[in-house]
């Protein structure tokens, strides 16, 4: 008979962050994320800092991607610039889904006009095995990109983020950037304990990530599935929604507002708020009053089409205003966009979504 084995010991999560967190009572944008109501309807946009800024090209030059995120100065600047702009009443912080592989020591890159692609995709359960974890340590250049902004905001708050499991391990299994995920919908279905070991790593890689920006002091955070919506909400409850949950249940004692957001999810806004989502981000296929059934009691956040911002003012301001109206059957409303701002963007259209947004009533 063999000896019992030892439990297997899941991974040490560190210890609350213990360090007082700013203090903002004016901030438009903490007050709707918690559910209140704000003395205006907050807005900021999903990618603000990038291509579509003059400004951002600027300070880019010469200097790749994942170096930029990983040079505290430059990953500050960046994120002010689109502050400065258009007075958004949020900062998102520079930086990519794959930093955290990055740091931890994943061979990845961010191809322009691709996106993230891997050196050796993870396809195996030794493939698995062999993913390093993530020591806080490595997350220091973004935890003091995290402590510069905080300094230089001043009132406005700044929004961390990180990459979902199921987001992330699409990225892993594919290579790179994929339109079926078909060879991560295969290791999902044929082998799922490869699966959940895979997302389950993923998830305390995601959760270390995060905590690293909530103790150096982000004001929030938003949790990126961008692909979820390539599940079915079965598929999605079974072999993703633990994982999230397990991310964000893992920040509840840190007492700030967590999005969690994903780009055709008009099927799994009511799961992805399960998960335990303060905020559900729409993106704009569904309209917000439709939204708020589908995910009650949640703040909702969106949901303008970044493509309409093409469309000349006059169809920007119809459409604003239609969506704000909309977002006033949601407990509160932080207007984004539905996904994020297209490189070719006219800033000047941003700008006057700004001020509309701000002008506009926030009850009806
Ligand atoms: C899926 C995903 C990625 N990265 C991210 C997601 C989730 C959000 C989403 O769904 O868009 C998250 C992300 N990436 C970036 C931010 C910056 C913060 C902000 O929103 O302003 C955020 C929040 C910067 C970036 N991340 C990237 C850029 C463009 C790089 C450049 O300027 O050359 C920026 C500004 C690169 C990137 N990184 C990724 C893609 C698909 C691309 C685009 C590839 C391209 O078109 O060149 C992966």
């Amino acid at each position: 008979m063999s000896a019992p084995t030892e439990p297997d010991p899941s991974p040490v999560v560190a210890p609350a962050p213990t360090g007082p967190r700013r203090d903002l009572p004016g901030s438009a944008f903490l007050t709707a994320a918690r559910g209140g109501t704000p003395a205006h309807v907050p807005v900021w946009f999903m990618r603000q800092a990038g291509r579509s800024l003059p400004e951002y090209r600027r300070a880019r030059e010469g200097t790749a991607m994942l170096e930029s995120c990983l040079t505290p100065d430059l990953a500050c600047e960046i994120t002010l610039q689109p502050v400065r702009r258009y007075g958004v009443d949020a900062a998102i912080l520079f930086s990519d889904i794959v930093v955290p592989l990055k740091v931890a020591g994943v061979g990845v890159d961010i191809v322009a006009g691709t996106g993230p692609v891997i050196d050796a995709p993870v396809r195996t359960a030794a493939d698995v095995a062999a993913l390093p974890h993530l020591d806080p340590a490595q997350a220091e250049p973004v935890a003091q990109a995290v402590r510069l902004l905080v300094h230089e905001l001043g009132g406005t708050p700044l929004i961390g983020f990180a990459g979902a499991p199921f987001t992330l391990a699409s990225y892993l299994v594919e290579g790179g950037p994929s339109r079926n995920h078909e060879r991560t919908k295969a290791l999902m279905h044929a082998d799922p304990a490869t699966w959940h070991a895979l997302l389950d790593h993923l998830a305390d890689l995601t959760l270390g990530f995060l905590r690293a920006q909530v103790e150096a002091g982000v004001d929030a955070v938003q949790l990126f599935d961008s692909w979820a919506g390539a599940l079915s909400e079965r598929d999605y409850r079974e072999l993703v929604l633990p994982h999230s949950t397990k991310v964000l249940a893992g920040l509840s004692d840190a007492d700030l507002p967590r999005i969690h957001f994903g780009v055709g999810t008009g099927e799994l806004l009511g799961a992805m708020g399960e998960a335990g989502a303060d905020v559900v981000g729409v993106d704009w296929r569904v309209p917000l009053d439709a939204a708020t059934r589908r995910a009650p009691g949640k703040v909702l956040q969106g949901n303008l089409d970044p493509a309409v911002l093409f469309a000349g003012p006059d169809v920007v301001d119809r459409e604003v205003r239609r969506i704000v109206a909309e977002g006033h059957a949601a407990p509160a409303h932080v207007f984004n966009l539905g996904h994020g701002v297209l490189p070719d963007t006219d800033p000047d259209a941003l700008a006057r979504v700004v001020d509309l947004v701000h002008s506009l009533p926030v009850r009806a």
